[in-house]
């Protein structure tokens, strides 16, 4: 069987689909493939690899399941030596993972995941379930493909097939980019597998061919059926204010009954929506990703019971959320892109009755957007500091030695975000080729001692070492290098007793204090080199700044365009609907909505150097070095320095709000100093 990679045409082998049909009906009890699953799963069974871009929902998952229960079978058919091997699930989501794990295990099939909430344990008997071919499918989050002890066990195993979930985050050009996406597609040629197949809801036409160049998939691959649902009906309307908004959410929701979504931006947004629709009478809920994990669970629950009830929720809500019969899907904060929008309004109606998903555009919405965006990139200067303090910490590192470093604490010293430092570092792996992230370890754990603990037999070296370094408190913390160093054992084997005693149910176990580890691929640049790079690096991000502004424009375009709404919003994904969908807002009323994008009136707001004055004064002078940090103070944007400043309850805290962000980078550049 040859491995991924680009293929001379497939010959699908008609075997091949019967086969696909008997598992189908044999396993699920289905009779019949949807939309273009047969195509993709029988070119799969035949040794192609594929990209499949079906809407939330389209049965995508049965584009991996199926195939992966074939494979061997179709080898006997086709008289070949029987290949056992697994197929690779790569997956973000855990919960996920864990649903369709446990659907699967019901219906028999010899499925296993790997996730950080495991113990050593089962993590050990998924191993060992791999190596003698038991296992069919194994999901695993794209982090696990940075492990070392999993990258050693799978070399060892056949993988039939490596399917991408989310695929859609390979792309830098997509909205969700996630550059350990970059590593999935260099870990499917590391491990020869088989085949691949890609999978996502949302892809435009750049970001399609982003997934098929990165993973080497063949044009006629491509499987993808129109987006465009016509039982939705597509609304928006522009707002000039808050209380407009809310009275006429309020208005439509009375209007439109049943199980609703309510998006809004930010946590405090569900909470203040939420109140104001409860006060007015509305059976409803907030969810966002702070809740604590029991409330989001009974959150969920409830609304998936319920007949008539509404959520106001961030973004985190949604994602696995399969609910047949939500009725309205409503915008109360601009979507930050149409692959976003498109996402979530195909959480509506998916039982083919009518339902209606509206969207507000308000261009106080759009400044905060705006703003966000702006504050995931750090200036130029942290850059270069990162860099040269990153590398001047190994000033001998060699090729193939590993390096530590911590993340968290370079975000807050430098001010850069965690997704903007993962971007970074991806870039010295993938596009400059310097170091390499590799499995990370935990500086320390602390416990709970359960019943029993005390009475556990702690006689052995690795077991008093544990107890000496450890210190007590809420949780006792165990200083697992100092143990090591006591008992003179190797970390990994005092790590590994304390995880028995977890796993024996002893105590109660966290690790903390993530060490991140990388591999060294070359010798590091000179100072010289690493301004140069700093430079590189830092553009990448000012490109990401202006295409995150352009996605949202580009929604505020299609809601204030002369075209049918779904006509347009098809055609930026790639299909064609041949004739308007005669519901949406711009069918019903034949005229655009009036909007204008925000900013332009904002040009001439004046500096009020009082205000500049009162961001230098809060911040103190040893933070006077870096304008666009100043620029987020005024702007009121968290970034982990503000945070670790706790400058956000103080008077300057956004003083500066409502001039344009680059006019006062330049205002706070005169005021910089080296
Ligand atoms: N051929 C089929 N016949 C009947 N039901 C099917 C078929 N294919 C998929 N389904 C069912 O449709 C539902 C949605 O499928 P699935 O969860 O795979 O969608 P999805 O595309 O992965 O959606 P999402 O993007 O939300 O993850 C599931 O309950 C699945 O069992």
């Amino acid at each position: 069987m040859p491995t991924a990679g680009p293929k001379s045409p497939v010959t699908i082998d008609p075997r091949a689909v019967t086969l696909a049909k008997d598992i189908l009906k044999e396993v699920w009890g289905y009779t019949a493939f949807r939309l273009e699953q047969e195509a993709a799963i029988t070119r799969l069974i035949c040794g192609g690899n594929a990209a499949v871009i079906f809407p939330t929902g389209g049965g995508k998952s049965l584009v991996y399941q199926v195939p992966a229960l074939a494979f061997d079978k179709f080898d006997k058919i086709c008289g070949r030596p029987v290949g056992l091997g697994v197929t690779l699930v790569v997956s973000p989501l855990i919960a996920l993972m864990k649903d369709q794990t446990q659907a699967l295990k019901k219906r028999g099939v010899k499925v296993a995941a790997l996730d950080s909430t495991q113990d050593r344990d089962s993590v050990l008997e998924t191993y060992q379930m791999l190596r003698t071919g038991e296992l069919k499918l194994l999901y695993v989050a794209p982090e696990r493909l940075n492990n070392e002890g999993f990258v050693e066990t799978i070399k060892d195993v056949k993988i039939r097939m490596v399917a991408v979930d989310e695929a859609h985050c390979v792309s830098e050009w997509g909205t969700s980019f996630r550059p350990i996406y970059l590593t999935v597609a260099r870990f499917v040629k590391e491990v020869n597998a088989e085949r691949v197949l890609c999978l996502t809801a949302t892809a435009t036409p750049k970001v399609t061919d982003d997934i098929l160049q990165g993973f080497d998939i063949e044009a006629e691959g491509l499987f993808r059926t129109p987006m465009f649902r016509s039982n939705l009906r597509l609304l928006a309307k522009a707002a000039q204010s808050e209380t407009e908004k809310l009275a006429h959410l309020k208005q439509f929701l009375k209007a439109n009954p049943g199980p609703t979504i309510v998006y809004v931006a930010t946590h405090a947004q569900t909470q203040a929506i939420a109140a104001a629709l409860e006060a007015e009478g509305f059976r409803v809920a907030a969810y966002h990703a702070g809740l604590a994990n029991p409330l989001r669970t009974e959150v969920q629950d409830r609304f998936m019971a319920a007949s008539d009830m509404i959520i106001v929720a961030t973004i985190a809500f949604g994602m696995g959320v399969d609910k047949p019969d939500i009725r309205n899907i409503v915008h109360y904060t601009i979507p930050k892109s149409l692959e976003g929008y498109s996402q979530e309004i195909g959480r509506a109606g998916r039982d083919g009755l009518p339902s209606t998903c509206f969207l507000y555009l308000s261009a106080a919405d759009i400044k905060q957007i705006e703003s966000f965006s702006r504050a995931d990139v750090p200036s130029l200067q942290s850059v270069h500091g990162l860099l040269e303090s990153f590398f001047g910490e190994w000033p001998y590192a060699q090729k193939g030695v590993v390096v530590e470093t911590n993340m968290t604490n370079l975000s807050k010293k430098w001010d850069i975000r965690p997704t903007c430092l993962a971007l970074l570092f991806s870039q010295l792996d993938l596009r400059f080729g310097i170091v390499r992230a590799i499995t990370p370890k935990y500086s320390s754990y602390s416990y709970q001692a359960n019943e029993g603990f005390s009475s556990l037999n702690k006689s052995d070296r690795i077991s008093q070492a544990l107890v000496s370094a450890s210190k007590k408190g809420k949780w006792t913390t165990v200083d697992v290098d100092m143990a090591a160093s006591c008992c003179g054992r190797p970390r990994e084997q005092v790590v590994r007793t304390l995880q028995s005693w977890a796993t024996n149910g002893h105590i109660e176990l966290k690790p903390s204090g993530v060490i991140n580890r990388l591999r060294v691929l070359k010798p590091f640049p000179s100072k010289d080199e690493i301004k140069d790079l700093a430079e590189k690096a830092h553009q990448q991000l000012e490109t990401k700044e202006l295409e995150n502004i352009e996605r949202i424009k580009s929604v505020v375009e299609l809601m204030a365009g002369h075209q049918c709404y779904a006509r347009a919003l098809a055609a930026y994904f790639g299909d064609e609907l041949e004739d308007p969908c005669k519901r949406c807002g711009f069918c019903e009323t034949g005229s655009p909505i009036k909007f204008e994008w925000p900013g332009n009136e904002m040009a001439n707001v004046p500096i009020d150097e009082t205000k500049i004055k009162m961001v230098l004064d809060a911040v103190g002078e040893l933070n006077w070095n870096d304008a666009r940090f100043l620029a987020r103070v005024g702007w009121g944007i968290t970034s982990p320095r503000s945070t670790s400043l706790r400058l956000g309850k103080t008077k300057a805290w956004g003083c500066c709000e409502g001039v344009p962000f680059d006019k006062l980078v330049k205002a706070f550049e005169v005021h910089c100093v080296e």
